[in-house]
């Protein structure tokens, strides 16, 4: 934990924010909003739930009536002391006290549902929905505002988020006003729910080489495709390729979906030599 607290000298409301601010300690006390993050997890006794930052249990205890299986991960010692006084009579839950970051992730398909500390959002959702994905089914997450407008926009520039949504639907939900946790964030946060696909379109080990081509396409995001693509496959592919992807050759990157991106993508694994796919 990085925040210290002088136990003998009362810290001032000032002082509780900026400590709050920092290490995202604004806790969700809106019986509505946590009814809906539960009913997102759609967990039940057979499931296994993950929850990032338990806090002091708002999400915890409610997860802990339906699903079958919680691991609440806490990074502030006290209120994995204080979710472990409360949680002492409930024998499936797991409280772990660390980093969520360089925590082991569940070895069985879970959900994970959080009210999230803003300013690790993309990590998070990285560790996720990236590289280790494979077990997570779906999220009922809380993230800033202007973050679900981001992930869940209709065109996605970035190379990340669009991978993410390669293998998983996200869709933004209800606003959640900042007056809803205590002490209130700087700005409002919003539900984002996050399922995994049923067909994922990158095949599994595929993460890292998806953002590379990605990234190397979106870097001129709103210029034509063939553009980019003439420096990755030979005219007589793009040609190919384009037809089979159902795009046009002045299309932008910005504006391909996701089954476009998928065939595009699949076509270099198949046609071009490794050694001219971008790093
Ligand atoms: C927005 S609060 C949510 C608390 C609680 N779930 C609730 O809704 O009231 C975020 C929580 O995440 C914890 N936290 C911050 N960074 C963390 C990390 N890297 N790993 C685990 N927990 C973290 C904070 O200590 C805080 O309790």
């Amino acid at each position: 934990m990085n925040r210290k607290r002088n136990r003998n000298k009362p810290s001032t409301g000032a002082a509780r924010a900026v400590s709050a601010n920092f290490s995202g300690q604004h806790l969700l006390h809106h019986r509505k909003t946590i009814e809906e993050l539960v009913r997102l997890s759609a967990a039940g006794p057979a499931d296994t739930v993950l929850e990032i930052g338990a806090g002091k249990g708002a999400l915890t205890l409610p997860l802990l009536a339906v699903a079958g299986k919680v691991i609440a991960v806490e990074r502030d010692a006290e209120f994995v002391q204080s979710l472990r006084a409360k949680t002492a009579a409930f024998p499936h839950i797991t409280v772990h006290q660390g980093d969520f970051r360089t925590m082991k992730l569940p070895d069985r398909p879970f959900t994970a549902v959080s009210n999230l500390p803003f300013a690790i959002t993309t990590e998070v959702l990285e560790r996720l929905l990236g590289r280790e994905s494979w077990n997570v089914q779906r999220g009922a997450f809380i993230v800033e505002k202007g973050a679900a407008i981001r992930f869940t926009a209709s065109s996605c520039t970035d190379p990340r988020v669009l991978a993410w949504r390669m293998n998983y639907h996200m869709e933004k939900r209800g606003l959640v006003s900042r007056t809803c946790f205590s002490p209130p964030p700087k700005v409002d946060g919003s539900i984002l729910y996050v399922e995994r696909r049923k067909e994922p379109l990158l095949p599994q080990g595929q993460y890292g080489r998806f953002c590379a081509f990605a990234r190397f396409l979106l870097k001129a995001a709103g210029h034509p495709i063939h553009e980019p693509m003439k420096l990755i496959f030979t005219a007589a592919q793009i040609k190919v390729v384009l037809r089979e992807a159902e795009a046009e050759r002045s299309q932008s990157a910005a504006s391909l979906t996701l089954r476009q991106w998928s065939v595009l993508f699949q076509a270099m694994l198949r046609y071009v030599p490794a050694y001219r796919w971008p790093r």
